[in-house]
């Protein structure tokens, strides 16, 4: 079957369920996507896993963020506890959580239940220098790749990503600026809480790493200024199209990964479903330039794929309605 019959055939399964035509909204424009990334007009949402990558940053040396830069480890251990939000979300909606920790400043830190695929005890400041090598990047990149490929070759049929790094949101806002060539009074937010002072500072910092960095390569101003953990949700991302599963993004910096991947591989796009619109004002920015319509506007802004992991009933819910909700036909409607 070539994709448009197979897109007429779920749209007409769709228009047929019980319901005036369009009446279910966005949940109707989530069955036909799943369908179309896995290819059937039955599509099954049933076994999730959610990958939430953590890693430091070296740009935190110049005061961007609010939080120190230990908290970062500190929120290791606390997924490792199962105490986090994304541990909760995730246990309250049946969703098999792995935590992958890419590189923290402290090396010698180890915790249950944590994968640990250190690249490197955090990245480079980017102010002064690359965050990452490229090797470092395609590193980081292919642990996500490969993970993605072990969670679906074991059966997983919907991806959901996360990431925890004191200081990323200096990096999304970066890549966002870079790759979409807006200065970065518009790509800069609060993160966490910055002062205006510190909001300042981000500003001057990611100006000073565009000036160094020149490339119109996505992949490269990923290195460039991107970090660990934003280089694996690229990994995953770009794997997606592949596995023709469905990966569910999250917040401000999954959804700068999401906006690398794009610009490297806008086919993957199909197969990204945007769990969320985040408070932090410039994801409208990546959102407009994804063309992407987030499933939930609740004013969140934590990251670790809590979004997704809220999101994710409503995209079991899209998939059921499809699979087993009664047709005009069946329930014995009338309509004319
Ligand atoms: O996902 C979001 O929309 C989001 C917005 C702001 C902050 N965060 C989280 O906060 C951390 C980065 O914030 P900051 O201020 O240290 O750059 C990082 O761990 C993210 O998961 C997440
Ligand atoms: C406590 C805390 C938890 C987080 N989870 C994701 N980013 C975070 C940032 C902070 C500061």
């Amino acid at each position: 079957m070539t994709k448009n019959d197979l897109k007429i055939e779920i749209l007409h399964k769709i228009n047929n369920k019980t319901k005036p035509p369009g009446s279910l909204g966005q949940i109707e424009e989530i069955a036909l996507q799943v369908g179309m990334a896995q290819k059937t007009e039955v599509p099954k949402v049933d076994k999730p896993q959610a990958l939430v990558f953590g890693a430091d940053h070296g740009v935190c040396a110049e005061g961007v963020n609010p939080f120190p830069q230990k908290v970062t480890e500190l929120m290791m251990a606390n997924f490792s506890a199962g105490g986090a939000a994304m541990n909760v979300f995730c246990r309250s909606n049946d969703i098999p959580l792995q935590i992958v920790n890419l590189g923290i400043v402290n090396p010698e830190a180890k915790w249950p239940n944590v994968l640990d695929k250190t690249i490197a005890a955090g990245t480079k400041n980017l102010r002064r220098e690359p965050a990452m090598s490229m090797i470092e990047c395609e590193r980081a990149m292919a642990v996500g790749e490969q993970l993605a490929r072990d969670a679906v070759a074991t059966g997983c049929n919907l991806l959901i990503i996360g990431e925890m790094g004191i200081g990323n949101t200096t990096s999304a806002s970066a890549l966002l600026s870079a790759l979409t060539a807006q200065s970065a009074e518009f790509t800069v937010g609060p993160g966490t809480g910055a002062s205006p002072e510190q909001i300042e500072t981000k500003i001057t910092v990611i100006n000073e790493a565009l000036k160094r960095c020149q490339s119109t390569d996505p992949l490269t101003i990923l290195a460039e200024v991107g970090g660990f953990e934003i280089a694996a949700m690229v990994g995953v991302l770009l794997t997606a199209e592949d596995l023709g599963c469905v990966v569910m993004v999250d917040g401000f910096i999954s959804t700068a990964a999401a906006l690398v991947a794009f610009k490297h591989q806008p086919s993957a796009r199909d197969y990204w479903l945007f769990s969320h619109a985040s408070a932090e004002p410039a994801h409208q920015l990546m959102i407009i330039e994804l063309d992407a319509k987030p499933i939930l506007n609740l004013s969140l802004h934590l990251g670790e794929g809590t979004g997704a992991a809220l999101a994710y009933p409503l995209v079991k819910c899209a998939v059921a309605m499809l699979n087993e909700m009664a047709t005009f036909q069946s329930a014995g409607i009338i309509t004319e």
